[in-house]
């Protein structure tokens, strides 16, 4: 249990413990990727519902990776139960006792005790938050990448599965073979037509062990997409120490985040769903213009702030936000380049959204941070980026600041910041990105060597439309830093 007996201050607010009877639950949602995000959004839609009497549907989580040993000792440890700790831009934090998860299954312990979970008939939902990064596409075509040697090794042997994809597969094969109907998998990553992706890459890995089991896949299982919206930054060890200071209770793993949260659902749930939308969930047919919208402004707003932000010297969003010449950027970005692109959104003011988005980054409480942006960039420009790049070249439009956004990541994987300090590149092919950026500086620079990278930029390099804006940035950069690059981009 987490521990609530530590002295309480006497200002203490107080906490919302669990009101229901959680050992009367049914553990319908297995979720891979039990992080900051998915304690954030959906555990907590859930135990909405929950405290509202709305369910009796409950959530087993999931590690897959091996660090995810620490998340499998904190939950054994605390039943499960964690504090949530939402905190608005003004006014008083809300801190919840979140129920909903009664069971977390580390899967390099036990591979086989969570196929038998999914197997089981009464898993309804697979759920997924396993970062962009998890999904093995690749980064040009979107293709799912069948050569991954991990992958390819796991299908052709005997041995139990390691991967999120063999487990779900395997679970799909047992419960055709045994006659169950097979669970929906429902993606919550921040990828455009994450259900799509889900459903395709799961097929491919699928049909590398059988392509009847693929087929029966395509044929039978439902890939719901979603668009998912709460700024949730790593949990820090001052957050731990304060939630004991201010609230009394000793947490292992607490989540912070804002007090925002969003979450738009396609209805496609065969066996059954709990009912999201008296949580707040808009449950929609087509997701679309959200996810557009979403990973146009908001992620790529994120990576507009995060490298130029981590050069001028921030460490923490809100302060990069609250930098005028630098939101000032973001925004432009998000007028002249990422809206463009959007469809409509059914009832949003895309104005009103963007003033949103800049608020909700520069809220103090969150402290979000910067390096947190700028983790595996590698995943993230293709997915938020580049496509909004693509679009407007389509489109005979400027690519301008999103030109600027790449020539800030080129910049900031030199690995040495303005200061001469060493940048720690946290990326699955760190390595690589360093080694094209070393190439963009000293006596011989090839300038444009950062886009060589085909496997990340595809072609771009060869559209001038897109490398004349990114030089001029990178040079700008190299000559005169960030800080009085931005005021020029904005000039
Ligand atoms: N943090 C946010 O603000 C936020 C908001 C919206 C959506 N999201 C989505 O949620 C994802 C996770 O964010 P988070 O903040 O919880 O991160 P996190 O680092 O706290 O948790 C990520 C989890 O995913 C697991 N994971 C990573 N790669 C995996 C793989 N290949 N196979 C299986 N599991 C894998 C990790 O082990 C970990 O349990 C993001 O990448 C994004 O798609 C995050
Ligand atoms: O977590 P990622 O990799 O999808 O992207 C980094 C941030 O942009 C992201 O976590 C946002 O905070 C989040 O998408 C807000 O809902």
């Amino acid at each position: 249990m987490i521990d609530l007996t530590a002295p309480l201050p006497e200002s203490a607010e107080p906490i919302a413990l669990p009101t229901y009877d959680r050992t009367k639950l049914k553990p319908a949602i297995v979720h891979f990727g039990v992080g900051g995000f998915h304690r954030a959004h959906q555990a907590m839609y859930l135990d909405r519902l929950l405290r509202d009497g709305k369910t009796d549907w409950a959530i087993c989580g999931v590690g897959a990776l091996p660090h995810d040993a620490k998340m499998r000792d904190v939950m054994k440890a605390q039943d499960c139960l964690y504090t949530l700790v939402e905190r608005p831009p003004h006014g008083t934090e809300n801190v919840i006792v979140i129920g909903s998860i009664i069971d977390y299954l580390f899967a390099p312990d036990d591979p086989d005790a969570v196929i038998e979970k999914m197997a089981d008939e009464q898993t309804k939902i697979v759920s997924l938050t396993i970062t962009e990064g998890g999904y093995n596409i690749d980064a040009v075509t979107g293709e799912f990448d069948a050569e991954n040697p991990d992958l390819v090794a796991e299908t052709s042997s005997d041995d139990p599965p390691k991967s999120v994809y063999g487990l779900v597969v395997e679970a799909l094969r047992r419960r055709r073979e045994r006659g169950i109907e097979p669970f929906t998998v429902m993606s919550c990553d921040n990828i455009q037509g994450n259900g799509h992706v889900a459903q395709g890459t799961f097929t491919a890995y699928a049909k590398m062990r059988d392509p009847e089991l693929a087929q029966w896949i395509t044929d039978n299982v439902a890939f719901p997409n979603s668009m998912v919206d709460r700024i949730t930054p790593a949990t820090t060890g001052d957050d731990i120490a304060a939630i004991e200071k201010d609230h009394g209770v000793k947490d292992g793993w607490p989540v912070v985040c804002e007090d925002f949260d969003q979450w738009v659902l396609q209805d496609l749930f065969p066996l059954g769903r709990p009912p999201y939308e008296e949580a707040g969930v808009q449950v929609v047919d087509d997701v679309l213009p959200y996810e557009l919208m979403k990973l146009r402004l908001l992620n790529a707003g994120h990576q507009a702030l995060g490298y130029f932000g981590y050069l001028s010297g921030y460490r923490l969003v809100h302060e990069a936000a609250q930098d005028e010449k630098l939101a000032r950027y973001v925004r432009a970005y998000m007028d002249n380049e990422g809206t463009p692109t959007l469809q409509p959104v059914p009832g949003v003011d895309l104005d009103e959204y963007k003033d949103s988005l800049l608020e909700r980054f520069a809220n103090p409480h969150v402290r979000d941070q910067v390096q947190r942006l700028c983790l595996e960039a590698s995943d993230r420009i293709p997915k938020f980026v580049l496509p909004v790049v693509r679009d407007q070249l389509a489109a005979g439009r400027e690519v301008r600041l999103a030109a600027a956004i790449v020539a800030s990541l080129a910049r900031y994987c030199e690995a040495i910041d303005e200061d001469g300090q060493p940048i720690e590149i946290n990326d699955r092919i760190a390595d690589t990105l360093k080694e094209y950026a070393a190439k963009q500086v000293g006596s011989d620079a090839d300038e444009l060597a950062f886009l060589t990278n085909h496997q990340l930029f595809g072609k771009l390099i060869e559209d001038q439309r897109f490398t004349e804006p990114y030089l001029e940035v990178l040079r700008s950069l190299h000559r005169d830093g960030a800080k009085a690059t931005i005021a020029r981009l904005v000039g």
